[in-house]
């Protein structure tokens, strides 16, 4: 089937899908250890999807604005690797999944060396915001942010101030794990300010369009098809997409890979961005969570897609 074909389908066939799935989050509720997040509507649903012509099919609450949270750490792992190689990355985090929550301190005292599972957990992420260059908090900061406007193709895109505050006022568990690593001598530099731009990076506003965007330049292996540039090297995209299928949706990675087969990374806010190798960049958002945090309606709709389409990597 072209695109062309399954993009026509897909936009009959959507809206329906998507209700469908909408029923799904009042099994779920909006994350609320951010206290700014609980105040998302917890029956949201909304969905874009962008293929390498620049045809675009969204349906449903995809003009809603929500954070990327942890989906940002696929864009600090790029940026870092371009600043300082896998060499350097690989020295403060790991590869391999843990199978632990997210937010989890557990095998950074249980496992030697006390270097982080892999960067798509917060401690991994905390120590990758550590690795971006900038002589200061507010230069690395400028710098993730220039990055997602060229990745998401939106010079105007920034962070939620609210967001912001309210997880660097509540963030006691993402500092305890900072100070932890600091300890382990992973973090070089004080730990504050780089949970600022841990914390920062991971409140940048964006819409369900905007993570179909950075999806698409993922699935074309590190080139925005629509403006034809090289964003990242595609070795370091093949590390993130990795990562995606091992780590990205948390510790039910291994399940979405068999009810879904496709690179994807959540975040708590309820985003998911997902992709299809060669073809589309997709983003995802229903603020209602299941309990291992990711969307319990955007994970269901995301199912019925790749079935229907056969999509699976796998
Ligand atoms: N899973 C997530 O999206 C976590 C990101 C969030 N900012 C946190 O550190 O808790």
């Amino acid at each position: 089937m072209t695109s062309e074909t399954e993009l026509n389908r897909l936009a009959e066939q959507l809206p329906a899908w998507l209700e469908t799935s909408r029923k799904e989050s009042r099994h779920g509720q909006p994350a609320s250890y951010i206290p700014e997040l609980a105040h998302a509507p917890g029956d949201a649903l909304g969905i874009a999807l962008l293929d390498a012509a620049g045809r675009e099919v969204t349906a449903g609450d995809s003009r809603l604005s929500f954070t990327l949270q942890s989906i940002s750490k696929v864009f600090t792992l790029l940026l870092a690797l371009m600043d300082q190689g896998e060499e350097g990355v690989f020295r403060k985090v790991g590869m391999e999944p843990t199978g632990d929550d997210f937010n989890s301190m557990l095998k950074l005292e249980l496992v030697e060396p006390g270097i982080p599972f892999n960067p798509l957990i917060n401690a991994g992420a905390i120590a990758v915001s550590s690795l971006i260059r900038g002589a200061t908090p507010a230069e690395k900061t400028e710098r993730i942010l220039s990055f997602f406007r060229e990745v998401a193709g939106d010079p105007t895109l920034t962070f939620n101030e609210a967001v912001y505050r309210s997880e660097a006022a509540t963030a006691h568990r993402n500092r305890s794990l900072a100070y932890f690593l600091k300890d382990n001598e992973v973090l070089d530099e004080e730990v504050e300010p780089v949970l600022d731009v841990y914390f920062k990076h991971c409140s940048v506003e964006v819409t369900c369009r905007h993570v179909a965007r950075m999806a698409l330049v993922l699935a074309m292996n590190g080139t925005d098809p629509l403006t034809g540039r090289e964003l990242v090297p595609r070795r370091y995209v093949q590390i993130a997409k990795t990562f995606m299928v091992s780590c990205g949706m948390y510790n039910a990675s291994g399940e979405f890979a068999i009810r879904v087969g496709l690179p994807a990374k959540s975040g708590v806010a309820g985003g998911i961005l997902a992709l299809v190798p060669g073809r589309y960049g997709i983003g995802v958002v229903g603020p209602a969570l299941n309990e291992k945090g990711n969307s319990i309606a955007g994970v269901h709709l995301l199912q019925t897609m790749s079935e229907a389409f056969d999509w699976s990597m796998f």
